[in-house]
């Protein structure tokens, strides 16, 4: 029977060989043009760690001034594996994360939270639920992407897939099973995984350059013009995270924006049509465009309040209110920073410490939720909370 097996073995080796070049009729190049098609499985023995495979990469392309090479860890974050497709100098940005990454000292990531499951819904594919109640900034997921692609219009398209059909085949088998099950837009299996690439992906920038990312997880959350939850990333922990942006039912659907909420109700439209190919039906968008009122209320609302050297501003503590007021009838709650820091300085500027500081604290915790914790405007939101007197807004307004 030894016999057998391996000659089973040695079929199933060939199967996938042929499995893998089936599509490559291109000419690819490994770093060392003199390598083979696959690199071993060698980690820690070879000459193009941290990656467990050597590099396989296009020619030199004029237009991004580099080549792109797929990169793989099958073994990172415990298994999990990661493949980007990127040029040299990105994929040594992230191979310091990939070599250092802080799963250790942030236990959340790559970790199931119970927070969710997923079901078939009515129309819009499979979506995900709230497998109990959470409350306004509540961790719904937090997970690191399984593939980066640079986001490049440069290649063949064909070329690209093959390309693609190697970073996703490279991954530990059950990720890659993972990417293959989502959902895809135009069911072409020739190009079926930039197919799934388009319909889940995420944008992440690398060094400052857009990257698609696809995190198979959260790829299950449908969209919504009033979403319950809003998505960020974590750049120095290469992790995507979902929190709730209201309190959410058991049960509930769980749902992100895919297009900036704040975006009227054409622009949303022809953006998820264009990029997603879907017909956004949520509530905001059955009201149409009569729905844009609001959003035109908040425009003119923000311009007055911020209108500080006019001497005939009507700005307001009640103006503000109204501002905050109109985020939530919308369902906007995730998108509230701009509105509590506008009422932090309007409360402030009337000279109105309680309210300033009540204000200034929920402004730093919308800014939180939204950007991060690591968002560039926070460290003078955290200034002004510890003193707002001695800020430039107090009694602004007062004093004339
Ligand atoms: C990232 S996937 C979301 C999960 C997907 N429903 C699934 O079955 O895996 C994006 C795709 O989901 C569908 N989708 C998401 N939000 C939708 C919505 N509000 N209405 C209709 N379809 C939606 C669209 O087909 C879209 O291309």
């Amino acid at each position: 029977t030894s016999v057998v097996e391996r000659t089973e073995a040695a079929y199933e080796i060939a199967l996938e060989r042929l499995l893998q070049s089936s599509e490559l009729e291109l000419d690819l190049h490994t770093e060392d043009d003199d390598a083979t098609l696959d690199g071993l499985d060698v980690k820690g023995e070879n000459s193009f760690s941290p990656w467990s495979y050597e590099p396989i990469c296009t020619e030199h392309l004029a237009r991004i001034q580099s080549k792109l090479c797929v990169y793989t860890d099958t073994k990172f974050s415990n298994g999990r594996g990661i493949s980007i497709f990127t040029t040299p100098q990105h994929a040594e940005t992230v191979a310091s994360l990939v070599v250092s990454h802080p799963v250790d000292y942030e236990p959340s990531i790559n970790v199931p939270t119970h927070a969710w499951y997923t079901e078939t819904t009515p129309s819009k594919g499979i979506g995900m639920f709230a497998s109990h109640a959470l409350n306004p900034g509540d961790l719904t997921t937090s997970y690191t992407p399984v593939l980066l692609a640079y986001k490049e219009n440069v290649l063949p398209k064909n070329e690209r897939e093959s390309f693609l059909h190697h970073a996703v085949s490279r991954l530990p088998a059950r990720t890659g099973a993972a990417y293959r099950a989502l959902a895809t837009m135009f069911h072409d299996k020739a190009f079926f995984m930039q197919d799934v690439a388009t319909a889940n992906s995420f944008e992440m920038c690398i060094g400052g350059t857009a990257h698609l990312a696809v995190i198979p997880e959260p790829s299950r959350i449908n969209h919504d013009c009033a979403p319950n939850a809003i998505f960020g990333f974590n750049s120095t922990a290469l992790a995507h995270t979902v929190r709730a942006t209201r309190a959410i039912a058991k049960d509930d659907e769980i749902t992100i924006a895919y297009t900036n909420p704040l975006d009227g109700f054409a622009k949303r439209q022809k953006y998820l049509s264009d990029s997603f190919g879907f017909e956004c039906t949520c509530p905001r968008c059955r009201r149409g465009e009569a729905g844009d009122a609001a959003l035109a209320e908040i425009t003119a609302l923000q311009r007055s309040l911020s209108r500080w050297s006019d001497p005939t501003s009507t700005a307001s503590t009640k103006q503000a209110e109204r501002l905050i007021q109109i985020h939530r009838e919308e369902g906007l709650n995730g998108y509230l920073d701009p509105a509590y820091c506008l009422a932090a300085l309007v409360y402030n500027s009337v000279g109105s410490e309680r309210g300033a500081k009540r204000y200034t604290k929920l402004c730093i915790e919308a800014i939180e939720l939204r950007l991060g914790p690591g968002a560039e405007d926070l460290p003078k939101w955290r200034e002004m909370l510890e003193d707002v007197k001695g800020h430039w807004s107090w009694m602004r307004r007062k004093r004339g």
